[in-house]
């Protein structure tokens, strides 16, 4: 039997990690059914970026605006841009009992666990930090200031590491997605049990 509410899966880690890789991977795999929460951003779109699609791209006032009227269910400044998750959209869709994926930064990641503590948190981890900054180079989409700020804030998100349930090494993009697969099916045997243990115990009284 499965509980009615989805699971709320939180993916994070520094930037530059492979978390938007390897969720894009993850999202291939259709057996899995998780519902992606676009973003609010300020940041400005990079090229073949989509409204709607890969964030909904907002100015500073908008989201500021979303802010004060608590449409979003955590939000950070990250770089000089904000980001947030829309609240709406991963209440309704937990509710109709689906499973619901973020894939956001670590600031943001402590917000949403002290709002759904029931939630998975699942820290993506670079092998190591040159290998991180090779990735972050790499990409080719950042200036040297920002490329060089983005390691500064890593060092300290590696440090919160420990408050995950879950620490997933992005070794390889396929052995990532399989980690978290594996991941994302014991926690739904685990939740499955416990409510099948819990209704025989209550029908029992
Ligand atoms: N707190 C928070 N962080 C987000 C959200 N959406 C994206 N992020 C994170 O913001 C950071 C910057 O994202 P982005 O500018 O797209 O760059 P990239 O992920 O490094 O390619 C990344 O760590 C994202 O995971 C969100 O809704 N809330
Ligand atoms: N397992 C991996 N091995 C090698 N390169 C990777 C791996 N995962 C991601 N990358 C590369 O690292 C760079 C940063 O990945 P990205 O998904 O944009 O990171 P994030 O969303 O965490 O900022 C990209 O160029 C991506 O192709």
């Amino acid at each position: 039997m499965r509980s009615e509410r989805g699971l709320l899966i939180v993916l994070s880690g520094p930037s530059g990690v492979g978390k938007g890789t390897v969720r894009k991977a993850l999202f291939e795999q259709e057996d899995l059914a998780l519902q992606y929460s676009i973003s609010v951003t300020t940041r400005k779109p990079r090229e073949g970026e989509v409204d709607g699609v890969d964030y909904f791209f907002r100015t500073r006032e908008e989201f500021e605006d979303m802010i004060r009227s608590e449409k979003l269910l955590e939000w950070a400044e990250f770089v000089g841009n904000y980001y947030g998750t829309p609240v709406d959209y991963v209440e309704q869709t937990l509710q109709e009992g689906k499973d619901v994926f973020l894939e956001i930064e670590v600031q943001g990641a402590l917000q949403v666990k002290k709002a759904f503590p029931e939630g998975v948190f699942v820290f993506l981890a670079p092998p190591s930090l040159s290998e991180l900054k090779s990735r972050i180079v790499g990409r080719g989409t950042e200036t040297e200031e920002v490329i060089q700020n983005r390691l500064r804030m890593a060092k300290e998100e590696i440090d919160l590491m420990d408050a995950y349930d879950y620490v997933v090494e992005n070794d390889e993009i396929h052995l990532a997605c399989e980690r978290i697969t594996s991941i994302v099916t014991a926690e739904h045997c685990r939740r499955d049990r416990v409510a099948k243990y819990y209704k025989q115990m209550t029908e029992a009284e």
